[in-house]
Order: C-alpha cells, then sequence, then structure tokens
C-alpha cells in the first residue's frame, strides 16, 4: 500500500468514491491485487483520473442515501471515463433516483453484504471490457467506413417510420414519380436516396438538384444543359443534370420553389421524355426516374397561381409524407443515439451517452428543424460536454430552464444549497446558530456543505466559522492505511 497515487499501479488500481468508504471491500480488493485509491469530491475524482490511466471505479452508496449525496456522487463519476460499480445496500435499488444512477452512470453494480468473490470478479470484467473499447477506439478506418454508410441510414422504428419504410419499398418497384411532402429537415432527401438505392436503378447515379438555391436565370441551362454559345459566357457544351441522371434518379428538390417558365419546360420533359438543350438543335431521350420534394404546401402554391396543378399531377403520381419529428416518440432517442455514433469522434471525452435529463429535455422539446435540427445540436453537445454524459445543460435547447428536464433530486438539492447559504450569512457563518436555524445537527450542516460545494465555493472572508476537514475515513486508522486518500 503507498500513499501517493503510482501511475505504473495503473492497470490495477481501483478509484473508490465513498463519504466513508467499506473496509470490508477494500480488504476484498486489496487481497485480489487491487491497488485503491480514495476520492470523495468531484475535484478529487477529476484529478486521480487526469492522473492516470484509471478504467475502474467502484462508488459506494451510503446507508441513508439522500438526493444530495446522491447528486454528489453523481457529479464525481460523471466527469470520468472511468467503468463504475455501484454498490448499494439490500433494497437500495428499488429507490428509483438510485435506479436511474446505476443505470445512466454505471456499468453495473453489486449488493451488500458481498462475501464471495463477485465484487473481484466484476472489477476484472469491467476492466477487461474497457480495454476493448479503448482497443476499438482505434480502428479508425473500418469506422470511417462504417461512418459513410451510416449517414445514409434512415433510422426510426415509430409506427409512422414503419410505413414510410414500405412506401419506400413500393415506390422502388416501380418507375412513376414520387412526390415526397414533409417539413424542412425531416428526410426527405434521404427518403429519395432510399428509393433510388432499392430501385433496379441503384447501380446508376442519383442526382439531386436544389431548386430554391440555384438563381432563376440559370436553373435552366442547369436542368436541362447548353450547347457552345447558347448565350454569352456559354463558352463550352454543358450537360445538365437530368441528362447527367441517365438510367438513374433525379431528385428535385424544393420544387415548390421553381420558377414559372422552367415549370413549363419541365412539364415538358414529364410528358414527352425528352430533353432539349439550350441552344440545341433537336430533343435528346432520357430514361430517368423524378423523385420531387417540397417543405412548402403546394396546394396554397397552386391556388396562389405559383405552381402549376398540371405539373403537381405529373410529378406527384405516387406521395410519402414524411412525419415530423415530435411525432415519432422514441424515435427521437434512437436518432440521438445515431447522432452520437456519427460525431462521437469530435468530443474531447468519450462521450458515453445521454443523461436521463437530457432524454426527458429532448422528448419535450418540439424539434421545429426537426432531425437535422436533432444531429446538430447532438453533434455541437458532443463538443461543449464535459462529462461523459450528454447533459440537458449540454443540448442547451430553448426553453429547457423552465420546462421539466431538471430531476427532482437536482431541484432539492439547488433548494437546500440556497437554504444553507443564506442562513449561513445571516448568521455570520457561525455554523451552529446557522444549524439551529435549519433545524439540523452541526454534523448535518458539515455534511451539507462538503456535499454541496458550499465549502469550497466560498472565498476566504465567507468561510464558515469552526469548519473542519470532515475526513470520516480518518475515524478508521487501519483504513488509511489500506487506502490512498487524496488531497482535497
Ligand atoms: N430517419 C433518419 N435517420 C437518420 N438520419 C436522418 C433521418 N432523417 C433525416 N436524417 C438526417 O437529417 C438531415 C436532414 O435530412 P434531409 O436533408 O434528408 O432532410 P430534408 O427534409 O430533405 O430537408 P430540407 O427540407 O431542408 O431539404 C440529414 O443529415 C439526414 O441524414
Amino acid at each position: 500500500m503507498t500513499n501517493a497515487f503510482d501511475p505504473l499501479h495503473a492497470d490495477r488500481t481501483v478509484l473508490l468514491v465513498s463519504l466513508k468508504p467499506d473496509t470490508e471491500s477494500v480488504d476484498r480488493l486489496v487481497a485480489a491485487g487491487w491497488h485503491v485509491v480514495h476520492a470523495k469530491t468531484a475535484q478529487q475524482v477529476q484529478r486521480t483520473v487526469e492522473r492516470g490511466a484509471i478504467h475502474v471505479g467502484l462508488v459506494q452508496l451510503p446507508l441513508e442515501c439522500s438526493s444530495q449525496q446522491l447528486a454528489e456522487l453523481e457529479s464525481c463519476i460523471s466527469q470520468s471515463d472511468v467503468a463504475w460499480i455501484a454498490e448499494v445496500r439490500p433494497g437500495q435499488a428499488d429507490n428509483p433516483s438510485v435506479r436511474r444512477f446505476i443505470l445512466d452512470f454505471c456499468f453495473d453494480f453489486v449488493t451488500l453484504p458481498c462475501h464471495d468473490e463477485r465484487l473481484t470478479i466484476l472489477m476484472g470484467h469491467a476492466d477487461g471490457l474497457w480495454a476493448l473499447r479503448d482497443t476499438a477506439s482505434h480502428d479508425h478506418d473500418h469506422d470511417h467506413e462504417k461512418a459513410a454508410v451510416a449517414k445514409s441510414t434512415m433510422i426510426g422504428q415509430c409506427e409512422a417510420m414503419q410505413q414510410l419504410n414500405r412506401g419506400v419499398d413500393k415506390c422502388a418497384r416501380n418507375e412513376a414519380p414520387v412526390f415526397i411532402a414533409g417539413e424542412s429537415g425531416t428526410g426527405k432527401e434521404l427518403t429519395a436516396r432510399a428509393i433510388h438505392d432499392r430501385s433496379a436503378r441503384a447501380k446508376d447515379a442519383f442526382v439531386a438538384i436544389n431548386c430554391a438555391a440555384i438563381p432563376p436565370s440559370l436553373l435552366q441551362s442547369e436542368l436541362f444543359g447548353h450547347e457552345r454559345g447558347a448565350f454569352t459566357g456559354a463558352l463550352q457544351r454543358k450537360i445538365g443534370r437530368i441528362e447527367a441522371a441517365a438510367g438513374g434518379t433525379l431528385f428535385l428538390d424544393e420544387i415548390g420553389d421553381m420558377p414559372h417558365e422552367c415549370q413549363a419546360v419541365l412539364l415538358r420533359f414529364l410528358q414527352e421524355g425528352t430533353i432539349e438543350r439550350l441552344g440545341g438543335t433537336g430533343p435528346i431521350k432520357v430514361d430517368v426516374r423524378i423523385v420531387s420534394a417540397t417543405h412548402v404546401d403546394l396546394m396554397a402554391a397552386i391556388d396562389a397561381g405559383r405552381f402549376r396543378m398540371d405539373l403537381y399531377h405529373r410529378l406527384c403520381v405516387l406521395r410519402l409524407d414524411e412525419p415530423p419529428l415530435r411525432e415519432r416518440g422514441g424515435d427521437i432517442k434512437l436518432l440521438a443515439q445515431h447522432a452520437l455514433e456519427l460525431y462521437r469522434r469530435d468530443g474531447a471525452r468519450k462521450i458515453r451517452g445521454f443523461s436521463s435529463d437530457a432524454i426527458s429535455a429532448m422528448f419535450n422539446y418540439s424539434w421545429p428543424g426537426n432531425v437535422r435540427e436533432l444531429i446538430n445540436c447532438v453533434r455541437r453537445a458532443v463538443v461543449m460536454a464535459e462529462g461523459r454524459f450528454i447533459t440537458a445543460q449540454d443540448l442547451g435547447l430553448p426553453g429547457m430552464e423552465t420546462k421539466a428536464g431538471r430531476t427532482l433530486a437536482e431541484i432539492r438539492c439547488d433548494a437546500e444549497r440556497a437554504a444553507v447559504r443564506e442562513a449561513l450569512a445571516r448568521h455570520a457563518y457561525s455554523l451552529s446558530s446557522a444549524a439551529i436555524e435549519l433545524g439540523i445537527s452541526r454534523a448535518t450542516l458539515y455534511r451539507l456543505l462538503n456535499s454541496s460545494g458550499l465549502r469550497d465555493e466560498s472565498p476566504s472572508q465567507r468561510h464558515p466559522r469552526g469548519v473542519a476537514e470532515c475526513d470520516e475515513a480518518g475515524s478508521d486508522p487501519a483504513a488509511q492505511h489500506r487506502i490512498e486518500q487524496m488531497a482535497p
């Protein structure tokens, strides 16, 4: 046993997070060859993890585990890339907050008393898996390939997405033009690609053009191409997008924004199956399948005279509707996990998932920008997150502060912290008087100060009078020999 952390021990070091270490478990780990390092605060955990490659941790939940203590333990362990094993008392896992803590932040858990080898086997298992994960994360080439495939995968299991998927299969077996309606960012282009990929045309080109992104004066030549000298600046022949998609699929995105004169030429192509390049001398037959989409209400555009009814009927032989993200239920979580897989590597830390407050914040948000907004939001959170789990705060969704997303434990913890802070200020930082006013013992107030971080937070002149180092592990000198104590 040493009193200083030794990185050479890192392979068999377990980081013990506990307010009062349970010496039996420590003895068992030491006997099995583990080096045990003890930490009580988030800062101590952070420092220890940064000083050596610690892979596994044991977090011991106190007998009467208050929500405040749970929140403190949560902030300790959520900041590190360590596989945590929770040690709980019988019946403790029946408490929903404890269950959530284990599910969100821990690799596994053991229930005391743990007389057999379960704990050490679990430690070895967690350590082994950590090493596997680490090796896997170096496998860049394969991952890049997988990421490219993943980007074109349509994720979704809700009823509306299953229906859409069946619709894609039907459209893929047919040659008729398909019109895809849906709000911006719902995945219309992805659906158009899926139709192409599942069709007999898959081996030929899929060409997409955004009709709203090209100036009206250029759209016609972009679609149909032009001959050399067709207009000033046409220095050479240009093949249009329709010809470029020959044998394959042409995806006309934002068709609702197509200028009127272009609509007429497109209609002719749909009727006759031929195009004429600008400045060209005759029609050219082109075999291309048309899929179009728009986020605008085409019926309203037709009523307003902005879109031709006859063109609409030509384009909309088959129709698919993309459901907005807010109506996809559990798919929100699936898509968030998919986005995390895509951008996991962008973060400084290895993110393991989403905390439960992040999940409920995502379910409570209306996602006006749909899947695109969700993907960007997760991507940003991966970069900004400081812990191993993306929290609601990392997501930064509008309106989150006032809506659900904070657990009851967090709300209680904040209320307790505020009450303690105010009582101390009223009593000139006299612990005894503040404890009397709050109706708690001095010892409980000590504990609250430690667990709420108020002791670390106060500038020196505000330090409560009489606050001493509350090193509960110190009450067992034998334990001090077996466990390395982190300096506060
Ligand atoms: N079901 C899905 N599974 C996985 N990714 C999806 C899904 N739907 C959309 N995406 C992703 O969301 C982003 C936006 O999708 P896409 O461009 O297809 O939407 P859109 O409806 O065509 O948008 P716009 O109306 O702005 O043109 C893309 O990155 C796409 O890969």
